[in-house]
């Protein structure tokens, strides 16, 4: 008997993860099950692992100290993170019914069901993690649109779809988890020619100088890799993606924290979050290009 005979299929099928770092990021999301986030899906059935923008609904919060507060906080959180996935949308421009997209690192799905809702498009989604995969398909299952959202464990730096196949592609919040060069370059190799694709993302503010200790206290709270503005414009340069809009959403994202921070949900990462974007070290931005 050779070693191909007691090779299990599924082994074969999925390959392992290409860095030991990729292992510790599968082996973090694999094992995350914090209320903020299991909390604020169970709203709506929408699970995010992204923030929040626009205006707190005060009329919808109610009295500070009256009853069911906590529940309303939880209620808003979840509507401003679903806001900022609309904002991601409107950003993918018009989106034919017959079109794939593609959500590179794409948590337990819920950016991946909002498109479908809105396109009608197959929404085709990579994660790291085979607990995220499998549970962003079973809500598709549940949905009943497992026909067009499928997520898949496989990393974004060699993702199976093939050469100029995908209409739009996106990272929300899972693009300082790479090298951009690598990244964009595999984008700009799936997307058609003609083809959008769009991050909303935090990165350091090169004006500020280097990464602040904020900036480096959520780094390593995510065990992730913060990239400066200027890192996203130059390999996006440098790979055939042509910015259309690059959009500061700062303001809009620190009514969310402020709110968050008042929650019983706290995580201990607001504060990194409310110093560095109030003293100019980091920014919430968007930024939208053209495959050419
Ligand atoms: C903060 S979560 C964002 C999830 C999702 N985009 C959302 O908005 O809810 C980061 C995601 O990036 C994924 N990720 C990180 N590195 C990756 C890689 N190399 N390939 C595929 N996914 C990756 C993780 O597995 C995780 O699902
Ligand atoms: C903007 C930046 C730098 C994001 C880092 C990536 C990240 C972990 C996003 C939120 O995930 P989450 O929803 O699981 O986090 P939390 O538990 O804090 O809500
Ligand atoms: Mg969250």
């Amino acid at each position: 008997m050779t070693t191909a005979d007691i090779t299990p299929t599924r082994t074969a099928a999925i390959p392992g993860p290409a860095t030991s770092y990729q292992g510790d990021i599968a082996r973090y999301w694999d094992h995350e099950a914090r209320p903020v986030n299991l909390r604020l899906g169970d709203v709506d059935g929408l699970y995010h692992h992204h923030y929040g923008i626009g205006d707190i609904d005060q009329a919808a919060l109610g009295d500070p100290n009256g009853s069911g507060r906590e529940e309303r906080v939880i209620a808003e959180l979840h509507r401003l993170e679903s806001a900022q996935t609309d904002v991601l949308l409107d950003n993918l421009g018009h989106v034919p019914r017959e079109a794939t997209l593609v959500d590179a690192g794409c948590g337990r799905g819920g950016s991946m069901v909002m498109a479908h809702q809105r396109f009608g498009c197959h929404v085709e989604g990579v994660t790291l993690s085979a607990k995220q995969a499998d549970f962003g398909n079973q809500r598709a299952l549940d949905l009943g649109i497992d026909g067009f959202v499928r997520s898949r464990v496989a990393n974004m730096l060699d993702m199976p779809f093939g050469t100029g196949q995908v209409a739009a592609s996106w990272n929300n919040e899972s693009s300082m988890y790479v090298d951009l060069d690598d990244l964009f370059g595999e984008h700009s190799r799936i997307l058609e020619v003609g083809g959008r694709y769009v991050t909303i993302t935090g990165c350091w503010n090169p004006v500020y100088g280097q990464p602040s200790k904020w900036v480096s206290q959520i780094n390593a709270h995510f065990e992730c890799n913060i990239h400066s503005r200027r890192e996203y414009l130059r390999a996006m340069a440098d790979n055939r993606l042509v910015p259309q809009a690059v959009i500061d959403l700062t303001p809009a994202t620190v009514p969310y924290w402020e709110l968050r921070a008042t929650s019983s949900l706290v995580t201990g990462i607001e504060e990194a979050f409310l110093s560095s974007y109030r003293d100019g070290s980091f920014q919430y931005v968007l930024i939208a290009a053209d495959r050419i």
